[in-house]
This record gives structure tokens, sequence and C-alpha cells, in this order.
């Protein structure tokens, strides 16, 4: 697992964007953030059971399975959006690369950097983005509690009741 502090460079996104500052996974446990590194579907698919996951689709981000370079764009324009969700996310990378960033107590960006077979659980109600990284490819597994939907709240969505929820389940 690797992650840390964005720099502020206004660059392209898809770009490490690396502070210098690395971050554990204690850090990412310290703002709810939880990452897995798993070999074997059976061990998502146990995972997913534990946390009532009853639904997944899979998606491919990357020029080709979105028919163009524009659409592509367009698309990673979307997931670059700083958002929240009301539910709990759960990412697990079967090819490619990525990065998921969150914000930290101070409001600052952690990067984290996926790649084939590491699984993220981000909380409910804590302000995220995505990107692809410079490879331009990315296939993945969407695990949802319910039925299949990608629901972002975009910021400021403060008055969110998970945002709430998010902040009070972390404060120190
Ligand atoms: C690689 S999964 C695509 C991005 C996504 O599903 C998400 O929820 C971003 O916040
Ligand atoms: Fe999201």
């Amino acid at each position: 697992m690797k992650a840390w502090l964005m720099d502020n460079e206004v660059s392209d996104q898809r770009l490490d964007h690396n502070s210098g500052v690395e971050l554990d996974e204690k850090a990412l446990g310290d703002i709810g953030v939880l990452y897995y590194h798993l070999d074997n579907l059976d061990d998502v698919n146990t995972l997913a059971k534990e946390r009532h996951y009853r639904n997944r689709d899979e998606i491919e981000v990357s020029p080709k399975s979105m028919g163009s370079e524009e659409a592509y764009m367009a698309k990673l324009k979307i997931f670059f959006d700083e958002h929240l969700h009301e539910d709990e996310e759960i990412r697990y990378v079967l090819d490619g690369r990525g990065f998921f960033d969150v914000r930290d107590r101070a409001d600052r960006w952690v990067r984290v950097a996926v790649e084939k077979n590491d699984l993220l659980i981000l909380p409910a109600g804590i302000y995220h983005r995505f990107t692809t990284d410079s490879s331009d490819y990315i296939r993945a597994l969407r695990l949802f509690q319910d039925e299949p939907k990608w629901v972002a709240f975009n910021r400021p969505a403060d008055d969110k009741t998970s945002r709430t929820e998010y902040l009070r389940a972390i404060e120190a």
C-alpha cells in the first residue's frame, strides 16, 4: 500500500502529485479508510458477506471502454469532482491502477495508490475523488450493500447525515 500527502501543483491529475510525505495504513485507519490486499476473490466475497454487501458491478475506466478519448476525459472529470456518498464505498481492483484521494482531518488531500488485488473501503460521508494514473486503465469491482447505484454529492455536502455521522465517528 502506498499513500502520501499530495503536493499542491495544478497539473495533470493522473500524475503522482507526491509531496514526499508518505502515510501508512494506520494513518488511513485514523480517518476511517480501510485497505486490504486480497489475492483471492473468495476473500473479497467473505469480506463482502461480513459487511452485508449484496450487489456488485464491474467497471472499466479507459479510453477504449468509454468509446473515445473525449468520453474518457469527461468520465474522469466526474470521478475527480470532490464528493461524498451516503453509503460506504468498497472498490476492488481487478486490473490496472488508479488513485483514490481522500481528505484527512486537516482537510488535506491524501492520495492512495491502488493496483491489482487492492481493496479499499471508504466510509460514508468522507470527501473523496478518483482518477486513473498515467496508464489510463483500471478495471474494478464496485460493491454495493443494496441495489447497484452510484449517487455522488459534490462538495459542499456538509448537511448530509452521512457527513455528520462520519465527523462524529472520527472525533479524537
Ligand atoms: C475504479 S472505481 C470508479 C470510481 C468510483 O467508483 C468512485 O466511487 C469514485 O469515488
Ligand atoms: Fe465515490
